[in-house]
């Protein structure tokens, strides 16, 4: 008998960024980080996992195409998943013995794969989840977390919904390093983010070789390890808690631009943005000024994209000037009418213009793609769809 489960999982965006790692094998990290999980319908992973006595293989399908499932990471998750399942099978005699099955494991991103995009995010998270899910766990979401972490550092994020610490720890095995809820999505509901896709291109540089040489390079690395993190950890949390978004957004841009500097610090130097990303960086900066409040953050992952934190009651006064500089690219007309998007043209005539005291960069937008309007959502969310057929166990 073939046994099933599948789940979702969402992407997370890191505002308080991870760089660097204390152990790599075990990804454990340098610093503690915080991130805003984001919505599913727009960034998910689907995944599936079947498990039956007469598998003769691991296998994973994703994005329908057969990949290997031999990385040490995967590797990981999947010993410390049969692990756990172990305990269960020890507790309960009539429990079907899976940790001896082969599995077969079956995924689908909703966006594009490797492209800074944090698919290796969702990507471990929904896996490690339809697994425990699949094996019956009984241990909670920050148990688990710690397995994901092991696929990769932030997919231990993507556990929780809303608001979400990876608190580092300090243990040499990393039973303390995982992920934690600082505060659930209906504390702070009305976070939006845009994405504007700079570029869909596989990155140059992969984060975990990244890390290593700003680790082992970087003077300016250790500053921010020690002194600029650890306290803005606390006061990051402190402003979610508070809905404070003002200081959020000062300490996520400063965050995101610490993070670059050490990049740029490392040894050959890594460069992730590009020069549209900054000209975006300058755009923020110009808007937060003209309204004399800080209504709108941005933060670059390792690559080029910039992901713009702002609040839904300052929707108008942003797409004022985004949807005036960026609507030729796709993706505003999913989530807005004719007439919604002509308002906010209507905006930045009526109460832009008239005062507007900085030039607006009419290419800007030959350097994006896209653009991804989403919020802030929940954790990863049970689900009818399944990708296994339950009779041969393989894709359907
Ligand atoms: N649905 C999935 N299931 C299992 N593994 C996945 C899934 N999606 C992505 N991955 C793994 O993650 C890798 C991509 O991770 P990578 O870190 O290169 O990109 P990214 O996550 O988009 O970028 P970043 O994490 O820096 O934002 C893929 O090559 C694959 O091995
Ligand atoms: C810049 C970041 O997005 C780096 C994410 O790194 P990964 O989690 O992809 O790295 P590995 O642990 O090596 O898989 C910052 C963040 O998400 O906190």
């Amino acid at each position: 008998m073939v046994y099933v489960a599948s789940t979702t999982a969402p992407v997370n965006i890191a505002t308080l960024k991870y760089w660097g790692k204390r152990d790599k094998d075990l990804n454990l990290p340098t610093n503690s980080s915080i991130s805003v999980t984001l919505a599913q319908e727009d960034l998910r992973t689907l995944t599936s996992a079947a498990t039956d006595e007469g598998f003769t293989q691991d296998k994973l399908w994703l994005n329908g195409k057969e990949e290997s499932l031999d990385s040490a990471r995967t590797q990981q998750c999947l010993a410390d998943l049969r692990g756990l399942r172990q305990q269960v099978e020890a507790q309960d005699p009539q429990a079907p013995k899976m940790s001896q099955w082969k599995l077969h494991i079956v995924s689908e991103n909703n966006f594009p794969t490797a492209a800074g995009l944090a698919s290796s995010a969702a990507g471990f998270a929904a896996l490690v989840v339809a697994i425990a899910k699949l094996y019956q766990l009984p241990q909670d979401y920050s148990e688990i977390s710690k397995i994901a972490r092991k696929g990769s550092g932030s997919a231990c994020r993507s556990l929780f919904g809303g608001y979400v610490a990876w608190e580092m720890g300090e243990n040499l095995d990393g039973s303390d390093s995982k992920a934690v809820e600082v505060a659930p999505l209906n504390h702070w509901p009305n976070m939006k983010a845009a994405i504007l896709v700079v570029s869909d291109m596989k990155k140059d540089t992969p984060s975990t070789s990244g890390m290593q040489l700003t680790v082992k390079t970087s003077d300016l690395f250790q500053e921010r390890i020690k002194n600029v993190v650890p306290q803005r950890f606390e006061e990051m949390k402190q402003a979610i808690r508070n809905k404070d978004f003002p200081t959020f957004a000062d300490l996520t841009m400063k965050d995101s631009n610490s993070f670059h500097a050490t990049c740029l610090d490392s040894y050959p130097p890594i460069f992730y943005m590009n020069d549209t990303s900054r000209k975006i960086i300058r755009l923020v900066h110009s808007i937060n000024a003209f309204y004399n409040e800080t209504i709108v953050a941005y933060t670059y992952d390792a690559g080029p994209n910039a992901v713009l934190y702002y609040l839904e009651e300052n929707e108008s006064k942003l797409f004022a000037f985004i949807y005036k500089l960026f609507d030729k690219v796709s993706g505003w007309e999913t989530k807005y009418t004719e007439a919604e998007l002509n308002d906010f043209l209507k905006e930045f005539d009526q109460s832009v213009s008239p005062k507007l005291d900085f030039e607006l960069d009419d290419e800007i937008y030959r350097g994006v793609s896209r653009v991804i309007l989403t919020r802030a959502g929940p954790g990863p969310q049970d689900t009818t769809e399944c990708l296994i057929d339950e009779n041969t166990g393989l894709p359907k």
